[in-house]
């Protein structure tokens, strides 16, 4: 069946899933808010030179009917794009982080903007690039419903990109949301000469808190052990490709973080995230020391050596 897709978000990942469901066979239309400045995918300093074909349109028009709408906008900006999806077609949120204002997932702002319309997430470990490579890789698509899940999940797979279904909107949404925070760190530890052991402490106890946390918002700990969790902690805090641990590396180098940030080749999700994430923990009463820090260090309440010193010096206790 000649399927039409609608992708909203004409950025890296927007457009490495417009060509990844353009070679499933659909038939696929880009929503741009701007289509005449859209950034060609190959001026991306980090992205192969992968212009979109010509049989996927690249407009501000939105279809009344696609079959299936992917939304990929960073999650600052999601509320402000729901408004547009077409009214009952099942959306998957393709984004990763917290929206600040509200310290919730991007599901609470689809049922707050657009409580109509079924929603479901899509995560793991993804560098935009080798998927538009058409590179093997994997993800996990939840909804509220494992029947949705599994529906929503055979719609985006393909040979190449294998999509595994889960009921655990939280702990795939906090997953997506607490690596990027952790990739901070772990840059900021490898750009700060701290070395191997550090940032593979921090992934690990990174992962242990994210862990904590997910039992606390009602998700499930063991999605954290999935794609979802590990396999995307372990992608963005140790693949040179990813924008977080970039962030982090020019931090540890001693950039400033407005500096660091507008030297990206795209959005940084854990800058806006960490202190979200961390005002969901401590309404939750959740340690979570890595994502405290690394809010902290962003803020600039905290020097380097600080942050360094707090992770460090806290009281011994049992693994
Ligand atoms: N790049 C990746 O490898 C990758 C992989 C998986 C998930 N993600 C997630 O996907 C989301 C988008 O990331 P990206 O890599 O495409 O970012 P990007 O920086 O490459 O592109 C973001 C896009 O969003 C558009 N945008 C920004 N504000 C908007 C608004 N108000 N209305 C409409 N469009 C707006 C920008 O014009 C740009 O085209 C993020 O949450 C990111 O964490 C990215
Ligand atoms: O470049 P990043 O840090 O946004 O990471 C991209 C993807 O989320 C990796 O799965």
């Amino acid at each position: 069946m000649n399927r039409h897709i609608l992708v909203m978000g004409a950025g890296a990942w927007g457009s490495a899933l417009a060509l990844h469901m353009h070679r499933t066979g659909a038939r696929v239309q880009v929503w741009a808010r701007n289509p005449a400045t859209r950034l060609p995918t190959g001026a991306m300093p980090r992205l192969p030179d992968w212009p979109l074909p010509s049989d996927i349109t690249v407009s501000d028009a939105i279809p009344a009917k696609p079959d299936l709408v992917l939304v990929v906008v960073p999650v600052q900006h999601l509320a402000s794009v729901l408004p547009l999806l077409p009214a009952g077609v099942p959306a998957i949120l393709c984004c990763k982080g917290v929206e600040r204002a509200s310290q919730t997932f991007p599901l609470d702002v689809l049922v707050r903007v657009r409580p109509e319309c079924p929603g479901a997430v899509l995560s793991g470990p993804n560098f935009a690039h080798e998927i538009a490579a058409g590179l093997p890789a994997a993800a996990v698509v939840a909804a509220p419903h494992m029947d949705q899940a599994l529906t929503l999940a055979a719609a985006v797979s393909s040979p190449s990109f294998r999509l595994y279904a889960s009921d655990d909107c939280t702990g795939v949404q906090l997953g997506g949301a607490a690596k990027n925070v952790i990739a901070i760190a772990a840059g900021t530890a490898m750009g700060a000469g701290l070395g191997e052991n550090a940032r593979a402490a921090l992934i690990t106890r990174g992962l242990a808190e994210t862990g904590r946390l997910a039992a606390a918002l009602g998700g499930q700990p063991a999605t954290l052990a999935g794609l979802a969790g590990m396999g995307d902690l372990v992608l963005t805090c140790t693949g040179a490709a990813s924008r977080n641990y970039q962030m982090g590396l020019a931090l540890g180098h001693g950039a400033v973080a407005e500096d660091a940030a507008a030297a990206l080749p795209g959005v940084a999700e854990g800058v806006t995230t960490a202190s979200a994430l961390l005002g969901m923990a401590r309404a939750h009463g959740v340690n979570v020391p890595i994502i405290e820090t690394v809010s902290d260090f962003l803020a600039k309440t905290l020097t380097l050596e600080e942050a360094r010193s707090r992770l460090l010096d806290r009281p011994l206790k049992a693994e």
